[in-house]
């Protein structure tokens, strides 16, 4: 997988209330929409090597989430290239992309589909994935019934077992009780010895250590420092300790 000069800016609409007769109302008075730009990703390049896991860290708003959303396909880059090879799977954080009118059944169904499995595929595996999420009756209920547990195991459970080339893991071990989450990272281990691409973003520095080949830090949109994790994580806690302006000093 390479991304190359990556760039994603987000246009935040300022209006209070965004209706039509407010559009319209603007219009008559020819004045123009308020928006701000946010610059989540300036510039981002790396290459991820096939069967390797990357964790990406780094502060509040520094982009990781966004730059998982890109590599996912749910937001094009405002600038620059994502090449990837393979299905991707996401397990970020709010199980995006489920409809929680629709039962956890539907969910993986529709899931399935849209990680470009048939249908009869889905129904091979459903009975795995249903095991391994340990819903039980839920199964059956709208996803709007469920705990955010409940929720993100399915939503683990469905992303594992696509048998994806490439997995995208945000936040996800934090998300559910001890006992899944030891089951998770089995399973996770299990899938990365199978030769598996990964990329992992958590504010668990241990967990981004024990399972990176390589580490990915990023502050403020731009890529900081890249490399040997336990290298990287360090020179992050350092600037932790430091400050902001250190890192300013130092790269730009
Ligand atoms: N939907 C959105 N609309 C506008 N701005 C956004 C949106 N999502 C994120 N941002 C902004 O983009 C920047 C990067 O956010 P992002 O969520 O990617 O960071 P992050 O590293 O994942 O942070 P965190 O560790 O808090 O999850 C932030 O300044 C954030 O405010």
């Amino acid at each position: 997988m390479i991304v190359d000069d990556l760039y994603v800016t987000y246009r935040v609409n300022l209006e209070r209330k965004n209706s039509l007769k407010n559009a319209l109302v603007r219009k008559a008075r020819k004045e123009k929409v308020r928006y701000r730009e946010v610059n989540a990703l300036k510039g981002v390049s790396f290459e991820v090597p096939a069967g390797k896991c990357t964790g990406f860290i780094g502060a509040n708003g520094a982009g990781k989430s966004t730059l998982m959303r890109a590599v996912a396909g749910i937001l094009p880059p405002t600038k620059g290239q994502i090449e990837v090879r393979g299905k991707v799977s996401t397990l970020l954080a709010l199980g995006v992309g489920f409809n929680s009118a629709l039962t956890g059944r539907e969910n993986v169904m529709i899931g399935g589909l849209a990680a470009g499995l048939s249908r009869a595929e889905v129904n091979e595996k459903f009975e795995e994935i249903a095991d391994f999420a340990d819903l039980g009756d839920f199964i059956d209920m709208p996803m709007r019934t469920y705990s955010s547990g409940m929720f993100s195991r399915l939503a683990f459970s469905v992303a594992v077992f696509m048998e994806p080339d490439i997995l995208i893991i945000d936040e996800a071990l934090s998300a559910g009780d001890a006992q899944f989450k030891q089951r998770a990272g089995k399973k996770m281990e299990e899938l990365m010895n199978s030769a598996g691409t990964m990329l992992l973003v958590s504010h668990a520095l241990s967990t981004i250590q024990e399972l990176s080949d390589e580490v990915i830090w990023l502050h403020k949109g731009r890529l900081i420092k890249r490399g040997d994790p336990a290298e990287v994580c360090d020179a992050y806690l350092e600037f932790l300790k430091v400050g902001d302006e250190a890192i300013v000093m130092e790269d730009f």
